[in-house]
């Protein structure tokens, strides 16, 4: 389980998240929703534990992911395949199957896993070909093979679908419909409503680095034609003066 408990951050004078609280449960796939800087990626680093919360607490199965052992063991971090400061992100000169291997090695991981996320995420075959050479697609399904590397229980993966091509999409459907059905809590930022609506158990809302709703999807559409009139009409009061003009 993630749990981040009443966490502010602060960038400058200014709380991107104020006092928020977010519980990623075992077995449940876990959508992160909100306009753009409303403070999803900032959640996502605060609950590995990239970014230190100026107040509050993280917990990865109970403890503070600044002091697990093994981090990438107990939580596997996927930010986006282009994403600055990813724990995980390759050198553009290694094969994807080198950058695995390093990680493994770096980790004190088996092997044997290398070849085996390789093929879970479909890049068996591009696996000796420089990651300079891959597609945002490639980069991406790279990116979700790190973080599976050590079969963590946990998994926050920051906008996974950018860039997958439709087979690429069905795919990740499935991939991550898996990983919540062995037991695994999974949290995932998305813009995709069809997305959280085939695959999402649990939808949480950021407004202005503040939760305002957090609960089952069947719940947060229960009375709404959809998820994107549901979501609409939770955040239009709160739209900026002047938008829509
Ligand atoms: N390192 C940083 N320093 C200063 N401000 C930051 C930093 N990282 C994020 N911010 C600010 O925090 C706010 C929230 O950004 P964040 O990236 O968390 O939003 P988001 O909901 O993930 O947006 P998007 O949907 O566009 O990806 C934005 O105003 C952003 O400019």
């Amino acid at each position: 389980m993630i749990a981040v408990t009443d966490a502010t951050v602060r960038f400058g004078g200014t709380p991107v998240l104020d006092r928020v609280s977010l519980r990623v449960r075992d077995g449940r796939l876990t959508y992160l929703l909100g306009r753009n800087g409303a403070g999803k990626s900032t959640l996502l680093r605060t609950a590995c534990g990239i970014l230190r919360p100026t107040s509050g607490t993280v917990a990865i199965d109970g403890t503070d992911p600044r002091r697990l052992g093994r981090p990438a063991a107990s939580i596997g971090v996927h930010l986006g395949a282009d994403a600055a400061g990813s724990p995980t992100g390759p050198n553009p000169n290694h094969t994807g199957r080198r950058h695995l291997r390093w990680l493994s090695v770096a980790g004190g991981f088996d092997d044997a896993r290398v070849t085996t996320v390789l093929r879970r995420v479909g890049l068996a075959d591009a696996a000796d070909r420089r990651v300079a050479d891959y597609s945002l697609g490639m980069r991406q399904r790279l990116g979700i093979a790190a973080a599976l590397l050590p079969d963590p229980p946990n998994l926050i993966f920051d906008e996974p679908v950018n860039g997958l091509d439709i087979d690429g999409i069905r795919w990740l459907r499935t991939l991550l419909r898996g990983l919540a059905a062995d037991g695994r809590a999974v949290v995932i930022a998305s813009h995709l409503f069809d997305e959280v609506t085939r695959t999402g158990d649990d939808i949480v809302v950021l407004e202005r680095g503040r939760i305002v709703a957090d609960r089952p999807v069947a719940e947060f559409v229960s009375g709404h034609d959809d998820l994107e009139s549901a979501y609409l009409d939770l955040i239009r009061p709160t739209e900026p003066a002047g938008a829509g003009r």
